[in-house]
């Protein structure tokens, strides 16, 4: 008999063949009321409201597996689930039309200030000239993040003759082509769109994306949507925008804290909001119970689960025996997709030597799914990284080869973006571990594993010691460094590998050093 906490409001409709079955307990309480018996559950089914803390994992030893009725996993701590070998599942797109469709109303009610109207005639008024809004026929809509829900808002705003701007560094031409949008930096959506919605995941690059700095950019007059994630857009640096009257308007269905409790922002007349309903609506809710249910029972049932975001959806046979492959495959993609930061429209991965004898199909996924994982919120593993990447245009193939390059194993990844190709090979050492092989056309040696420092330049001597006299004015440690070159005199690279990951300033001090064309910051 398996126990699963269901802690948050999940349709009970959606959940009906979890509690049908005979092999699975049910309990509906909040985790603050099931205190005496946490260490009993094996799994919890969660929407936003439960924090899954490391706090709260301690004292639920039995834990096996979360299930997340939803998209969004900023509530959970997935590191801390990972390292208790607990899997965490997510329903990536069953709310994706009604996130899509609330935005949809939010910005409707947003420039035709219905929620004010309301509030008004309900208030025994009638003051028809007080609400003069705005058509959304023939403005410019821009979207930021470009993924499931943001081409659904999309498709809505063409149908209402919007134009649409679209920014998402990983978006290539021909999608952008074929959902009618035209493709921008984003300083480009700032200077040009009426309206901006942001439909990100909210990760370190996304927290603030629109600060003080970017909001300056905007069009005087302009209306903001956030239906996404709270600190997308930097609440507190809205107030003085919508005090100037430089922000015309701003609809926010999520908030830094939630409830957002006595906050400046709700003092506004035109800040509209709503308590993040972007997918509670029946059928949501079913769709994303559902999902979540199955695959629970999938679990217990020692099936694979397609929508794991954490650790392998796959059998145990096959998974040690390919397991070593398996890691190498997600670190390539992860550095690749990382190095290749633009779109990109193929990979082509080529296994030689004795890797080349193992179920590629599983190492290639998994692969896919590590380039994927930076470019989309975290949601991707090697079951749905195929139809990821379909989804984004991404193509990829495998092929074979002989050529290991004197290793008993190679596999070499291709990325071919727009106007930019990069490969990089990696080899698997028994007992030593993971090397980089190859590296953007140069042969090098390095460990693909925590805080990684790449850096070209022209081949000089000094080099190291001016590297190494920035890094150290920043007290910045560097544990290893590799070097290589193309030839004498010509292209040349180090990576270093870093205690702790190293900030802007930094990358810009390197970046000024005479003869140092690049340098990108590479997590492992
Ligand atoms: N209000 C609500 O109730 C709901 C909110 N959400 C939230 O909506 C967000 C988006 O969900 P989906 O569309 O399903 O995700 P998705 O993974 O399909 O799309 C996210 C997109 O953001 C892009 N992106 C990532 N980093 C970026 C950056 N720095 N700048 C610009 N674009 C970037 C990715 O390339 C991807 O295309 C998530 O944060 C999710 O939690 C989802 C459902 C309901
Ligand atoms: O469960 C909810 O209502 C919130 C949905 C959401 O924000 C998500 O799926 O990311």
């Amino acid at each position: 008999m398996f126990r699963v906490l269901v802690s948050d409001a999940i349709s009970e409709e959606g959940l009906a063949p979890l509690c049908a079955s005979a092999q699975i307990d049910i309990v509906q309480k909040k985790t603050t009321e099931a205190e005496e018996e946490l260490h009993t559950f094996d799994a919890l089914l969660v929407r936003s409201a439960t924090k899954v803390t490391e706090e709260l994992l301690e004292k639920m030893p039995n834990l096996k597996i979360i299930g997340r009725a939803g998209v969004g996993v900023d509530n959970i701590d997935v590191d801390a689930a990972t390292k208790r070998g607990i899997v965490v599942i997510n329903a990536p797109n069953g709310n994706t039309i009604s996130a899509a469709e609330h935005t949809f109303a939010m910005m409707a009610a947003l420039v035709r200030r219905i929620p004010q109207a309301h509030i008004s005639v309900k208030s025994r008024e009638w003051n028809r000239s007080a609400f003069v809004g705005n058509e959304l026929f023939g403005k410019k809509l821009g979207i930021i993040g470009f993924g499931r829900i943001g081409s659904e808002v999309a498709k809505r705003a063409r149908a209402f003759g919007m134009s649409v701007h679209v920014y998402d560094p990983f978006l290539t031409k021909e999608r952008a082509e074929k959902l009618g949008v035209s493709i921008h930096s984003l300083d480009e959506v700032l200077a040009v769109a009426d309206i901006i919605t942001v439909h990100t995941p909210l990760t370190k690059e996304t927290r603030g994306l629109l600060g003080t700095e970017n909001l300056a950019k905007t069009k005087k007059g302009v209306y903001l949507i956030n239906c996404a994630r709270g600190g997308i857009i930097d609440e507190q640096a809205l107030i003085p925008f919508l005090e100037s009257g430089h922000v015309a308007g701003v609809a926010l269905d999520v908030f830094e804290q939630e409830p957002p409790g006595d906050h400046p922002l709700l003092a506004f007349d035109n800040v509209i909001v709503t308590p993040h309903l972007g997918a509670s609506t029946v059928e949501a809710q079913l769709n994303v119970a559902t999902q979540v249910a199955e695959e629970l029972l999938h679990f217990f049932e020692g099936r694979p689960v397609t929508s794991s975001i954490n650790l392998p959806a796959l059998s145990k046979d096959v998974y040690e025996k390919i397991q070593a492959f398996y890691h190498l495959g997600r670190k390539l993609g992860l550095i690749a997709s990382q190095f290749m930061n633009i779109p990109v429209q193929e990979l082509s991965v080529t296994y030689a030597g004795t890797v080349a004898d193992l179920e590629t199909t599983y190492i290639t996924r998994s692969l896919l799914a590590g380039f994927l994982r930076p470019r989309v919120a975290s949601t991707v593993n090697e079951v749905n990284a195929a139809m990821v990447a379909k989804e984004r245009g991404i193509t990829y193939g495998e092929k074979f080869s002989d050529e290991t390059h004197g290793y008993a194993n190679c596999i070499s990844l291709t990325v071919h973006g727009e106007n930019k190709t990069f490969t990089i090979k990696g080899t698997h050492v028994p007992n030593y571990g993971d090397r980089i092989v190859h590296f953007d056309g140069v042969a090098i040696d390095f460990a693909p594993e925590g805080h990684l420092l790449y850096i070209q330049h022209q081949d000089r001597p000094g080099m190291i010691g001016k590297v190494g006299n920035v890094l150290g004015a920043h007290d910045v440690n560097i544990a290893t460094m590799q070097v290589g070159r193309q030839e004498a005199g010509g292209k040349a690279m180090m990576i270093l590998s870093l205690d702790k990951p190293v900030d802007d300033e930094v990358l810009q001090a390197l970046a000024q050093i005479d003869d140092i064309e690049t340098v990108k910051r590479l997590e492992a």
